[in-house]
């Protein structure tokens, strides 16, 4: 489904956070959220979760997502926070089956479908040889993985993914971005934020740039990453190289140090 946002703004703390963000998604796209600490990513995600009003309008297809119910949104967007908290000391198999729980009545076991998407989003995680492990007794990257899983469990035609590379190892943000483009092959529409250049670079369709709440610029990763922009937005110069899966950034000094750029 495609994802619009048109206008948004954010005011906490009585001081607007985000404004004027206007942003589409078509299904099948992974866009990345980029921006300096603060910008302003973590709010419009959370906005777009229905977790901080906001002002302008958010449409999912033909949905206005104001008008939308919080047991209906957790069937239509599936939010994975900055924060990885896990409350409960449950086994690793049971929170990520958490993830049904918008599609199934209170009470009602978890069906032959149910258990499938929990399979799949275990494996796509890479967390189901952890499936009978405490949650609580793991370690913070592997938590987040689980916790990832239990988004994708969710099995929505949104995920937004709040910095879900965190932590986690190289391989695993690898596994991490593969899982999430292929949720995007698969027809889902994917908002990432990550301050991993790379990362972002190799993975995303489109990048959004947020600086000061603002949208600063969007669109293909090679005209948005650009050494001028990286320097503006971060104050960053950039080691830059090419190979056949993309481009490689690493960010290498603060703008100045070394007279560039
Ligand atoms: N409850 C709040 N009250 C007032 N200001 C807030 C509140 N929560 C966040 N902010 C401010 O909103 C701004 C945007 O924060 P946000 O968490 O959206 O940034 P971000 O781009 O996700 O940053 P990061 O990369 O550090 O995660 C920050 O300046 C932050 O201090």
């Amino acid at each position: 489904m495609r994802l619009a946002i048109d206008d948004i703004g954010v005011v906490l703390g009585g001081r607007p956070v985000v404004s004027g963000v206007s942003l589409a998604i078509e299904p099948g796209r992974v866009v990345g959220l980029l921006g300096p600490n603060g910008a302003g990513k973590s709010t419009l995600m959370r906005a777009l979760a229905g977790q901080l009003p906001f002002i302008g309008r958010m449409a999912l297809g033909p949905q206005d997502l104001a008008t939308v119910g919080t047991a209906e949104r957790a069937r239509l967007i599936a939010y994975l926070p900055q924060t990885r908290t896990i409350g409960w000391r449950l086994k690793v198999r049971d929170l990520v089956a958490l993830g049904r729980l918008p599609w199934r009545p209170f009470g009602r076991p978890a069906s032959a479908g149910d258990r499938a998407a929990i399979d799949r989003a275990m494996a796509m995680m890479d967390v189901t040889a952890l499936a009978e492990r405490i949650a609580t007794e793991l370690s913070g990257g592997e938590q987040a993985r689980v916790l990832a899983a239990r988004a994708v469990a969710q099995e929505t035609p949104v995920l937004v993914a709040d910095e879900p590379a965190s932590g986690l190892d190289p391989a695993h943000q690898i596994t991490m971005m593969q899982a999430l483009r292929r949720l995007a092959d698969e027809g889902r529409t994917v908002l990432v934020s990550l301050h991993d250049l790379t990362l972002a670079a190799r993975w995303c369709d489109e990048i959004a740039m947020l600086m000061d709440g603002a949208l600063a610029a969007a669109g293909p990763p090679e005209t948005i990453l650009t050494d001028a922009r990286l320097a503006d937005v971060y104050g960053v110069t950039a080691h830059r190289a090419h190979d056949a899966g993309g481009l490689i950034l690493a960010p290498v000094d603060l703008v100045g140090r070394d007279g560039r750029p």
